[in-house]
């Protein structure tokens, strides 16, 4: 990858490589963009196949930050990082000296859970730096707030493509039994949702089984399902040219980041195909919201309320992508871009930084 021209393009202001031998650490922080606000996004652990896997996404998770910050109204931009590991190897001392990087940028940076970062993690972080959000003792992890988000989200392409405001009945394959998964898969029991899961965990599967009647199949049969919706709620580059021909669904509606492997190219053949995208930064965003709150002081009913407007913002995009004849990825994308413009052009920077 040539890095210097790939982060051009992508828009991005820094790339933060952090290393330490004792404890061993090998960590990415992604600055995408700063013109709404400082600049937000949750750190994962992965044991990424090699490190340009890993930059690759930070890279696409950071930039997916700015996107979902705009599209929230939220006065933050996009970051994310990313620390190259097993969770198996994961230690304390690990993850203190990752808080000192994330320290030693001021506040240009604030980071919270992803994937593989437990709460009892964020808090080992939170004891080298203050730029943590999510915390057990402000307004906790963000994914229950997330999954409700997913879930109104999901109500909102239902209404568009179906005209109605109910959801017994249908069927929804569910990718991921996580944090963020499982709650969405609470909602959904509760309200009549026949529901299809997979994960590669099977105590996972087995506890959802258990307390929502859910019927599991193998990890790579979850999208070929006969349901009506899929939410990929896992790993992102999950839509793909090999995956599209499979989906039986008519709605993809999920948590999980960057679930389009090429934007342009799979958004396009999901129009080709009647699937309705809800486009991921625009429907997870409940969690960004949740900790934008605690970050100024949280108030839940505030918080409750912005990320209510997930409905409305998911229905204004898919109108506009109707009348474009766009794909709903673009539309959200340009809603980004006329607020991120604004913003440089109120702050009299360049426009096309
Ligand atoms: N936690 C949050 O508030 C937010 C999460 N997201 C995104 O949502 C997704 C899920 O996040 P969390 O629930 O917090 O993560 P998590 O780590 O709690 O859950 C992920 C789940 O996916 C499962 N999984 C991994 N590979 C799989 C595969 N190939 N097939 C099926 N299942 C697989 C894991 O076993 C795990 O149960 C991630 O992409 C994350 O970036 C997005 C916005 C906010
Ligand atoms: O938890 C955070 O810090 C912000 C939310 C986030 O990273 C995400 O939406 O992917």
């Amino acid at each position: 990858m040539q890095l210097f021209e790939t982060v051009r393009e992508m828009g991005h202001e820094q790339i933060l490589y952090c290393h330490g031998k004792n404890p061993d650490i090998r960590a990415i922080i992604a600055i995408h963009d700063t013109s709404l606000g400082p600049a937000m996004g949750a750190t994962r652990l992965y044991p990424y196949v090699n490190e340009e896997a890993a930059l690759r996404d930070a890279l696409r998770l950071s930039r997916g930050m700015t996107y979902k910050a705009a599209c929230a109204n939220i006065p933050a931009g996009g970051g994310k990082a990313v620390i190259i590991a097993n969770p198996a190897d994961k230690t304390d001392e690990m993850l203190r000296a990752y808080g000192h990087f994330v320290e030693s940028l001021k506040g240009r940076f604030i980071t919270g859970q992803d994937m593989n970062i437990t709460p009892d993690d964020v808090r080992t972080i939170y004891q080298e730096t203050k730029y943590v959000v999510g915390v057990e003792e402000k307004s906790g992890g963000p994914a229950p707030i997330t999954a409700l988000g997913v879930f109104l989200g999901l109500k909102a392409a239902v209404k568009f493509r179906w005209q109605t405001e109910r959801l017994d009945g249908l069927k929804v394959a569910v990718q991921g039994l996580g944090n963020v998964g499982s709650n969405l898969c609470r909602h959904l029991h509760e309200h009549g949702v026949e529901l299809i899961v997979a994960d590669v965990s099977p105590e996972k599967t087995a506890e959802i089984k258990q307390r929502f009647g859910a019927t599991v199949v193998e990890p790579d049969e979850i999208y070929s399902q006969a349901v009506d919706i899929f939410a990929p709620c896992a790993m992102g580059g999950i839509i793909n040219s090999q995956t599209i021909p499979q989906i039986q669904a008519k709605i993809i509606a999920g948590a999980a980041n960057n679930q389009l492997e090429n934007e342009r190219l799979h958004g396009q053949r999901l129009v080709e195909k009647g699937i309705l995208y809800c486009p991921d930064y625009v429907i997870n965003a409940g969690g960004i919201i949740n900790v934008y709150n605690e970050m100024i002081g949280y108030e839940e009913d505030k918080a409750f309320k912005q990320v209510n407007n997930i409905y409305d913002t998911l229905l204004a995009i898919f109108n506009i992508a109707k009348q474009q004849s766009i794909t709903t990825n673009d539309a959200s994308k340009r809603l980004a871009d006329e607020r991120i413009m604004k913003a440089r052009i109120s702050k009299k920077q360049p426009v096309a930084a």
